[in-house]
């Protein structure tokens, strides 16, 4: 079995080169997807931000469905890093936001991690594991980038918002609060993982996919003026509307965007094993042209694939259409 590895190993030994072609040719971005990457992939087996058990063991469901052999011979070079060190939840006591600081522990070392990877070049690939992750996932990639004097973009594929505060949240699952500690607001144990932070300002923050916010979500969205497209507007805009906008908000002004997708953006008919299912989300073509748009545009960065639960999930379908998902926004070309 894989080793659960610490800070140490999981650090990214080797220098990258700059960005390479299938096509043999630098740079041209109008092919983009035939970019090769670097892919660093790390799994963070963790379920204490999410109420019910299970998503702990999407990074394994995921490695079975054969993600990195996917990714690679789409022609990337992708290393597996294992797991970051996630505590056992039977050591722990208490429920809920008593998890935070054992959440934040874990999210530290999985931002030095994506730091590390992002600084080399590379695109760090996360696979959760519940989406409170999220919070050091994307605090990691900041880091780098502010380190070269740019701000980072992050569009958030969810149903949910998972925008509140350990004060706003009625469940007190930390998995519905990595956005707002990724603005700055919060526990500064969360909060304070991009160095310096805020890890992103609300003018580069978007939504996709959004059907189920709390009140207090709802609040936090129109009084600050954060850019969020729910399902109706994909109903009405068709997706290369949306993700086109989304893109827009998220690469202006900024040195490029994170992804971090949660399976339960996409349908439960489509996706049912995840964590916390929520009807009317994104058909599989949709879910597949989001990707090929993303992979198109060259923005990204890195990604998360979070809340992939196998215990709700059909002879591991939901994480297959993952790897499928991964393949779409690594650049895979039907001709
Ligand atoms: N990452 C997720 N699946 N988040 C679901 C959050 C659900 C709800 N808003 C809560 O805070 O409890
Ligand atoms: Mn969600
Ligand atoms: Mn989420």
């Amino acid at each position: 079995m894989r080793q659960p590895m610490s800070a140490a190993t999981l650090s990214v030994a080797h220098p990258t080169p700059r960005p390479r072609h299938a096509s043999g040719e630098a740079g041209a971005s109008a092919d983009a997807r035939r970019r090769v990457r670097d892919v660093h992939v790390v799994g963070v087996p963790m379920d204490l931000g999410a109420s019910r058990r299970g998503v702990d063991m999407g990074p394994s469901a995921m490695r079975l469905a054969g993600v990195a052999e996917r990714l690679r011979a789409l022609g990337h070079a992708v290393e597996d890093h294992g797991n970051v060190r996630v505590p056992d939840r039977t050591s722990l006591t208490g429920s809920g936001r008593e998890f935070l600081p054992a959440i934040a522990q874990v999210c530290e070392e999985l931002a030095a991690f994506t730091a590390s990877v992002v600084r080399r070049g590379g695109t760090p690939l996360i696979l959760g594991g519940d989406h409170s992750l999220g919070a050091g996932s994307v605090a990691g990639v900041a880091t780098a980038l502010a380190e070269r004097g740019e701000a980072l973009g992050l569009i958030w594929l969810d149903a949910h918002g998972d925008l509140h505060t350990p004060e706003s949240s009625a469940s007190g699952n930390v998995h519905g609060m990595p956005v707002a500690h990724l603005l700055g607001l919060g526990d500064p144990r969360l909060a304070g993982l991009a160095k310096p932070g805020p890890a992103v300002k609300a003018e580069h923050l978007v939504f996709v996919g959004l059907r189920d916010l709390d009140p207090p979500e709802q609040a936090f969205i129109r009084q600050a003026g954060i850019r969020a497209f729910t399902m109706r507007d994909i109903d009405e805009r068709g997706l290369r509307a949306v993700m086109s906008d989304a893109l827009e908000i998220a690469t202006r002004g900024t040195g490029g965007v994170h992804v971090s997708c949660d399976a339960d953006w996409i349908d439960p008919a489509e996706a049912p094993g995840v964590g916390t299912p929520v009807r009317g989300g994104a058909t599989l073509r949709e879910a597949h042209l989001a990707m090929e748009i993303l992979a198109d545009s060259d923005a990204m960065l890195g990604m998360d694939l979070v809340e992939i639960n196998p215990i709700l999930d059909r002879r591991n379908h939901t994480a297959e259409l993952a790897v499928d998902l991964l393949a779409s926004a690594f650049g895979r070309r039907i001709i």
